[in-house]
Order: structure tokens, then sequence, then C-alpha cells
């Protein structure tokens, strides 16, 4: 590379959310960048930033609203140079980056699955008639209350060990977390059980971590470029270009999820009005090298399904 490489005396800057989970993913990526480059710990450095998201916790993530909830003051940090590459849970990005920003460095992509958590049934299916779940998922939400009308559900949020402690206390049977979440956390034990995509498709984008940067910023360029996975990169070009057609973000229902099947690629969304009352659910299958045009194509479809009104919680 015709760049200096980060040093102890001038270490890269990697922002990120504070969270324990957004910090093991800070550290995946720095541990990356190490490996590939054989640099030492001290060239890098991890900047922990608190967004809007993390600082409202007494209120529902969809009363907070807007986009980037959690993500603008990681990427104005980017954007005035406090910090040189920035670690995302993808699943929260907005579709698209402000000026001057460009997102196209994916690591390998973790479970996308949904996990089950109880502290006393195994699995989603057997959850017995009124049984109460907690969720703040707008998704998860929709998706139980399509499935499931009988139960009644619940606001939960927090960290992972807050909602043990809420199902210990008897407030819900059970609740649902990502798989990719809590096997980067080294706790894939409090999953009970992984839900089967057909079972619950998940959000667009879970279980993959996107790293930001400048667009100008070439010693940036040239350092993501090395720990790129392009797989998860085709996938997330279908999905996002169907989240991006459908003018969603990761608080409205709406599932969706790419698969490579050789040099093919299959899409499965699904839209869904927040209480259940209606689902829309459709998949394409494409050439790898035309999944945005599938994922565009996929969201048409659907929308052309959908009866008036059914945006309406927009
Ligand atoms: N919206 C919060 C969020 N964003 C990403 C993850 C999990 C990790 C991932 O999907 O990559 C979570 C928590 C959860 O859904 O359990």
């Amino acid at each position: 590379m015709t760049y200096a490489l980060p040093s102890p005396a001038e270490p890269l800057k990697i922002g990120t959310r504070g969270s324990p989970l957004a910090l093991a993913q800070a550290h995946e990526t720095r541990d990356r960048l190490m490996a590939a480059f054989d640099l030492p710990e001290a060239a890098f450095q991890i900047v922990a930033i608190k967004t809007t998201g993390d600082r409202v916790l007494d209120r529902p993530l969809k009363e907070i609203g807007g986009k980037g909830l959690f993500t603008r003051e990681i990427e104005d940090a980017l954007l005035d140079g406090g910090i040189d590459i920035a670690v995302h849970s993808m699943k929260d990005m907005p579709v698209a980056q402000p000026e001057g920003l460009l997102l196209d460095c994916y690591l390998p992509r973790e479970d996308v699955r949904d996990a089950f958590v109880s502290p006393t049934i195994q699995r989603l299916a057997d959850l017995p008639q009124g049984a109460t779940v907690g969720s703040s998922s707008l998704r998860r939400r929709a998706q139980l209350a399509a499935r499931r009308p009988d139960l009644t559900l619940v606001e939960f949020r927090g960290n992972v060990q807050t909602r043990m402690k809420k199902l210990q206390d008897g407030v819900a049977v059970a609740t649902f977390l990502a798989m990719a979440g809590l096997n980067r956390l080294g706790m894939a034990a409090v999953a009970r059980s992984a839900i089967a995509p057909d079972e619950m498709l998940p959000a667009v984008a879970q279980g993959a971590i996107g790293i930001e940067r400048r667009a100008a910023d070439a010693r940036a360029e040239a350092l993501l470029a090395a720990i790129h996975d392009g797989p998860t990169g085709q996938r997330l070009a279908a999905e996002r270009a169907y989240l991006a057609a459908l003018d969603g973000s990761c608080e409205t229902p709406i599932a969706g999820l790419a698969l490579l099947e050789g040099d093919q690629i299959w899409l499965r969304g699904e839209i869904l009005r927040p209480d259940g009352s209606e689902v829309i659910t459709g998949e394409a299958r494409g050439t790898i090298a035309a999944g945005a045009d599938l994922g565009r194509d996929l969201a048409a479809r659907l929308l052309a399904q959908a009866p008036k009104g059914f945006f309406d919680w927009r």
C-alpha cells in the first residue's frame, strides 16, 4: 500500500457505540486489521460514542423516531475527523449515507436468525396460548401478532442482562434477540433455540457488520479493502436496495433476507402492518450481479400488492 500504515504514534481511530456488542464488533474489526497488516494493538484506538438511541432508554424506539438513531453522532465524528472509520450493525444503518461518507466494507456475516430466549420454554411454537412476550422491535412484534394473535406483547428494551432480569421477574415468559449479537458476545447459551427464517424472517442486514469511512480517505479505503467480505457485500446489496425501495428503516415492520446459491441470489421479503393484521410476502431469484435490481423489483411487487392505507404507519 502506498499510504503510511497506522502506528502507535498515529493510531487509526475506530468509532463505535459504547454497548458491549458494539465494542465486541469494534474489537473484531481491529483484530482483522491487525492480522491483515501485521500491526500491533497500539496502532488502533477505539473511541466509544453515545448516540441518541443509547441516551433515551425510557421510551419505545418508534416514539423517538427518525432514521439513524444509533448512527448520527458517529457519522458526525467521522465527518469532523474525530474518528477515521466507524463500525456499525448494518441492521441499524439508514439506506443512504451522508454526503462525504462511504460504506463499502462488510465483515463476514454472522448467524442471521432471531433467537428465542426464555427461562422455561424451548421454542417459539411451544409458547402456551395467551402467553406474554417482550419485544421492542416493531418487526418482531408485527410478525408475532400476525402468527400468534393470542399472545400479549409488552415493550422490552435494554441490554441482554436487563432483559434476562425482566424474564426472571416474570414481566414476560420469553423475548427475542439476534443470534448474531449473542454469538459475538460469547452468550450463545442465552438462546433457547434459533428461529428458522421461514418462521420469522429476519431484519434486512441482520448479523452483518459494516465499516464506514470518509469517501476521500484513501488510507482507510486501502485498509478496509483488505478485510472486506465479498459475499456479505453481495447479499447486503440486494437486501438494502429492497429496503431503500420500500423507504424503510430499522424501525419499520419490514423483513428481508438474501442467500447466495452458486452464481444466483435468492431474496425473500415480508412487509407487515404493525398490528399484524396484514402480511405481504414475496421472493425473487436472479444473478448475483443483478442483486440490487432484484431487491428493487421485489420491493415494487410487494408495494403493488399493498392495499390503500397499508403504509399509514410511515
Ligand atoms: N436494533 C438493535 C440491534 N442491532 C443489531 C443487533 C444485533 C446484531 C445484528 O443483528 O447484527 C441488535 C440487537 C438485537 O436485535 O438483538
